[in-house]
Protein backbone atom coordinates (compact mmCIF):
# COMPACT_ATOMS: atom_id res chain seq x y z
CA UNK A 1 0.00 0.00 0.00
CA UNK A 2 1.56 3.70 -1.10
CA UNK A 3 1.23 6.08 1.38
CA UNK A 4 1.19 9.76 1.16
CA UNK A 5 4.87 10.45 0.15
CA UNK A 6 4.67 7.87 -2.34
CA UNK A 7 1.69 9.14 -4.33
CA UNK A 8 3.30 12.96 -4.12
CA UNK A 9 6.42 11.35 -5.47
CA UNK A 10 4.38 9.59 -8.07
CA UNK A 11 2.22 12.63 -9.19
CA UNK A 12 5.99 14.69 -8.95
CA UNK A 13 7.16 12.64 -11.38
CA UNK A 14 4.65 12.95 -13.86
CA UNK A 15 5.37 16.63 -14.14
CA UNK A 16 8.81 15.52 -15.52
CA UNK A 17 7.23 15.67 -19.25
CA UNK A 18 4.31 18.61 -17.89
CA UNK A 19 3.09 21.96 -19.04
CA UNK A 20 5.45 24.25 -16.85
CA UNK A 21 2.89 26.79 -17.44
CA UNK A 22 0.21 24.53 -15.42
CA UNK A 23 2.23 22.76 -13.02
CA UNK A 24 4.18 25.02 -10.48
CA UNK A 25 6.51 21.18 -9.99
CA UNK A 26 6.82 21.66 -14.01
CA UNK A 27 7.83 24.82 -13.71
CA UNK A 28 10.78 24.21 -11.06
CA UNK A 29 12.06 21.33 -12.18
CA UNK A 30 12.34 22.66 -15.48
CA UNK A 31 14.68 25.31 -13.91
CA UNK A 32 17.16 22.21 -13.40
CA UNK A 33 18.59 20.92 -9.70
CA UNK A 34 20.17 24.11 -8.66
CA UNK A 35 16.69 25.78 -8.46
CA UNK A 36 15.31 22.96 -6.70
CA UNK A 37 18.15 22.93 -4.35
CA UNK A 38 17.91 26.61 -3.87
CA UNK A 39 14.08 26.08 -3.15
CA UNK A 40 14.40 23.30 -1.16
CA UNK A 41 16.93 24.99 1.31
CA UNK A 42 14.65 28.33 2.15
CA UNK A 43 11.22 25.57 2.68
CA UNK A 44 14.17 24.11 5.50
CA UNK A 45 15.02 27.92 6.84
CA UNK A 46 11.23 28.26 6.75
CA UNK A 47 11.12 25.38 9.29
CA UNK A 48 13.54 25.80 11.42
CA UNK A 49 12.50 29.33 12.30
CA UNK A 50 8.98 27.70 13.12
CA UNK A 51 10.65 25.41 15.18
CA UNK A 52 12.74 28.08 17.19
CA UNK A 53 9.90 30.18 17.51
CA UNK A 54 8.30 26.73 19.33
CA UNK A 55 5.20 27.06 16.68
CA UNK A 56 3.73 23.85 16.60
CA UNK A 57 1.16 24.66 13.65
CA UNK A 58 3.73 26.82 11.24
CA UNK A 59 6.18 23.26 11.82
CA UNK A 60 3.91 20.81 10.74
CA UNK A 61 2.95 23.20 7.41
CA UNK A 62 6.55 24.35 6.82
CA UNK A 63 7.27 20.54 7.25
CA UNK A 64 5.19 19.63 4.70
CA UNK A 65 6.57 22.18 2.26
CA UNK A 66 9.92 20.62 2.90
CA UNK A 67 8.90 17.53 1.96
CA UNK A 68 7.29 18.57 -1.04
CA UNK A 69 10.89 20.40 -1.96
CA UNK A 70 12.40 17.39 -1.27
CA UNK A 71 10.55 14.88 -3.01
CA UNK A 72 10.76 17.41 -5.84
CA UNK A 73 14.75 17.69 -5.45
CA UNK A 74 14.86 14.10 -5.92
CA UNK A 75 13.65 13.73 -8.84
CA UNK A 76 15.52 16.30 -10.23
CA UNK A 77 18.41 14.24 -9.06
CA UNK A 78 17.26 11.19 -10.44
CA UNK A 79 16.94 8.94 -6.65
CA UNK A 80 13.74 7.43 -5.99
CA UNK A 81 12.37 7.42 -2.97
CA UNK A 82 12.97 3.67 -2.60
CA UNK A 83 16.44 4.62 -2.74
CA UNK A 84 16.38 6.92 -0.05
CA UNK A 85 13.72 4.20 1.88
CA UNK A 86 17.22 1.61 1.02
CA UNK A 87 19.69 3.69 2.94
CA UNK A 88 17.48 4.30 5.74
CA UNK A 89 16.99 0.70 6.56
CA UNK A 90 20.62 0.03 5.84
CA UNK A 91 20.98 2.50 8.58
CA UNK A 92 18.50 0.95 11.03
CA UNK A 93 19.99 -0.36 14.09
CA UNK A 94 23.66 1.57 13.75
CA UNK A 95 24.38 3.90 16.40
CA UNK A 96 24.72 7.23 14.17
CA UNK A 97 28.17 7.70 16.38
CA UNK A 98 29.02 4.72 14.25
CA UNK A 99 27.15 5.78 11.26
CA UNK A 100 29.12 9.12 11.34
CA UNK A 101 32.75 7.32 11.68
CA UNK A 102 31.66 4.72 8.82
CA UNK A 103 31.29 8.10 7.15
CA UNK A 104 34.55 9.74 7.74
CA UNK A 105 36.42 6.87 6.63
N1 LIG B 1 2.67 19.75 -1.96
C1 LIG B 1 2.80 20.63 -2.81
C2 LIG B 1 3.35 21.92 -2.51
N2 LIG B 1 3.84 22.44 -1.36
C3 LIG B 1 4.25 23.68 -1.66
N3 LIG B 1 4.03 23.96 -2.96
C4 LIG B 1 4.29 25.19 -3.69
O1 LIG B 1 5.60 25.62 -3.42
C5 LIG B 1 5.67 27.02 -3.65
C6 LIG B 1 6.55 27.60 -2.58
O2 LIG B 1 6.16 28.87 -2.26
P1 LIG B 1 7.11 30.13 -2.43
O3 LIG B 1 6.29 31.31 -2.05
O4 LIG B 1 8.39 29.88 -1.72
O5 LIG B 1 7.44 30.11 -3.98
P2 LIG B 1 6.82 30.95 -5.14
O6 LIG B 1 7.09 32.39 -4.89
O7 LIG B 1 5.37 30.56 -5.35
O8 LIG B 1 7.66 30.42 -6.37
P3 LIG B 1 9.19 30.61 -6.71
O9 LIG B 1 9.20 31.45 -7.95
O10 LIG B 1 9.94 31.20 -5.56
O11 LIG B 1 9.67 29.21 -7.01
C7 LIG B 1 4.23 27.55 -3.67
O12 LIG B 1 3.89 27.93 -5.00
C8 LIG B 1 3.42 26.33 -3.23
O13 LIG B 1 2.15 26.25 -3.86
C9 LIG B 1 3.48 22.87 -3.52
N4 LIG B 1 3.09 22.64 -4.83
C10 LIG B 1 2.57 21.42 -5.10
N5 LIG B 1 2.40 20.43 -4.15
C11 LIG B 1 1.85 19.10 -4.52
O14 LIG B 1 2.24 18.80 -5.85
C12 LIG B 1 1.10 18.43 -6.61
C13 LIG B 1 1.28 18.85 -8.04
O15 LIG B 1 1.34 20.26 -8.10
P4 LIG B 1 1.43 20.99 -9.54
O16 LIG B 1 2.66 20.51 -10.18
O17 LIG B 1 1.44 22.45 -9.25
O18 LIG B 1 0.21 20.56 -10.31
C14 LIG B 1 -0.09 19.12 -5.92
O19 LIG B 1 -1.28 18.45 -6.16
C15 LIG B 1 0.31 19.03 -4.46
O20 LIG B 1 -0.06 17.75 -3.97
Amino acid sequence: MSDILDQLAATIATRRDADPQASYTASLLAKGPAKCAEKFGEEAVEAIVAAARGDRAALTSEAADVLYHLLVLLTAGGVTLDEVRAELARREGVSGHAEKAARKG
